[in-house]
């Protein structure tokens, strides 16, 4: 049995111990010896993840899983993509974002290179990355059996146009949801190329997940900023980083509460990604007032109004539009 099997084995002990079914064999020792040991808070008992993984998780907040999606996979969301670049398809709902470098551009381009699309819960083939069961198998030890799709992403990182912009600022991604528990919430993101420094690979501090949601705002860049790119204003910048170097169909799965960010883009070619958030089924939405979270809410409103003249529409809303379900019963969200 491996070193993590062990403290596995040592955990449900504990557990086991602090229920009322006190196990009559256990020594006054062993039960001082465990006494400090942490519950498992982050993962669940349904053999979704092996004992490495689950330790690996409940201590770093992400797990990294080599080659998850085909190459074959990986090329049809690709060309799905490039059909939306070309305007050759389109879908209810679906974001489709420029850099704010070439937004906010007074020089007209022969190509409006697109940075990213967001929900694409309406394109059957995009979706399709959502559904895929090697990734809710996964998705299950974070969110137990109901699962909800709530955000949906591909990202294509423009080559840095010489301001900084295809930065992604250090941010926790449980800024912009209005739903809880926290835990019951996990992202999955998937290379759809090999990412590393140069094209911007993700930037995670590991173990930020146990720490709380911390303020969000508009990071005081001089070259600008992308529209909703909050970061976190104090982080503790001696904090170890890690870089996330990723090839093609490694998948990484995250909890929403783990500081992360992504570098500048430094090459010629646009570097891609795809994503989920997945959350249980039976988390319920809060309302944000009076917390750290007011000002996404608001900035969220003023763009269902503005841009859908939808001004009735809340927060909480937005949410339960685009949430779709994967597996199980749609009971809450
Ligand atoms: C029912 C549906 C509701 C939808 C609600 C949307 C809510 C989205 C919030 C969800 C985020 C969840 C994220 C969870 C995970 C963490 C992250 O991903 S963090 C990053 C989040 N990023 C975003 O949410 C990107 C959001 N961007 C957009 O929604 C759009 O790009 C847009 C800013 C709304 C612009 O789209 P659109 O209106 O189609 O664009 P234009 O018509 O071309 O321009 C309008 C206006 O906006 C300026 N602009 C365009 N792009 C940018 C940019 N990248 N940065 C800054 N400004 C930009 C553009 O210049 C125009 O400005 P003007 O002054 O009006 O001329
Ligand atoms: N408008 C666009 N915005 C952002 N990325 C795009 C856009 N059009 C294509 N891409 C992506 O940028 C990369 C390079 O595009 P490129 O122009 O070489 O190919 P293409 O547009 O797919 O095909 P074509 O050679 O017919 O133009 C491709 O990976 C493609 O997915
Ligand atoms: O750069 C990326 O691909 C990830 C950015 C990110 O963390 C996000 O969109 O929430
Ligand atoms: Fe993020
Ligand atoms: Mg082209």
């Amino acid at each position: 049995m491996s070193r993590a099997a062990d403290r596995l084995a040592m955990i449900f002990n504990h557990l086991d111990r602090s229920t009322v079914h006190v196990a009559a064999s256990s020594t006054s020792t062993q039960v001082a010896s465990y006494d400090h040991t942490p519950a498992l808070r982050y993962t669940l008992d349904n053999d979704a993840l092996s004992p490495d993984q689950r330790l690996s998780y409940e201590e770093n907040g992400f797990i990294l899983i080599k080659n998850l999606v085909s190459e074959e996979d990986i090329d049809k969301f690709r060309s799905a993509f490039e059909r939306i670049c070309k305007g050759e398809a389109r879908f209810p709902g679906l974001v489709v974002m420029r850099d704010v470098a070439i937004a906010k551009s007074e020089f007209v381009l022969d190509q409006q290179a697109i940075s990213k699309l967001q929900d694409f819960q309406e394109d059957p083939e995009l979706f399709r990355y959502c559904c895929l069961p090697q990734i809710l198998k996964h998705v299950q030890a974070f969110t137990g059996p109901n699962i909800m799709a709530m955000h949906t992403m591909l990202i294509n990182k423009p080559p840095d146009a010489g301001k900084k912009t295809s930065r992604h600022p250090m941010h926790q991604d449980l800024h912009y949801f209005p739903f809880r528990p926290v835990d019951r919430i996990v992202c999955a993101w998937t290379a759809m190329e090999r990412v590393d420094r140069r094209n911007g690979c993700l930037v995670v501090l590991p173990g930020t997940h146990r720490g709380s949601l911390k303020e969000h705002d508009y990071p005081e860049w001089e070259g600008g900023v992308n529209k909703m790119y909050h970061g976190i204003r104090d982080y503790n910048p001696d904090h170890p980083r890690m870089h996330l170097e990723m090839e093609k169909g490694d998948t990484v799965l995250f909890h929403p509460l783990l500081i992360h960010g992504s570098g500048m883009n430094q090459t010629q070619g646009f570097r891609k990604a795809i994503s989920c958030h997945y959350a249980n089924a039976d988390c319920y939405y809060i309302d944000v007032k009076g917390t750290t979270q007011e000002n996404i809410d608001k900035e969220v409103k003023e763009i269902t109004t503005k841009k859908y003249g939808m001004d009735a529409v809340t927060f909480q809303d937005t949410w339960a539009f685009r949430g779709r379900l994967v597996q199980g019963e749609r009971t809450s969200l």
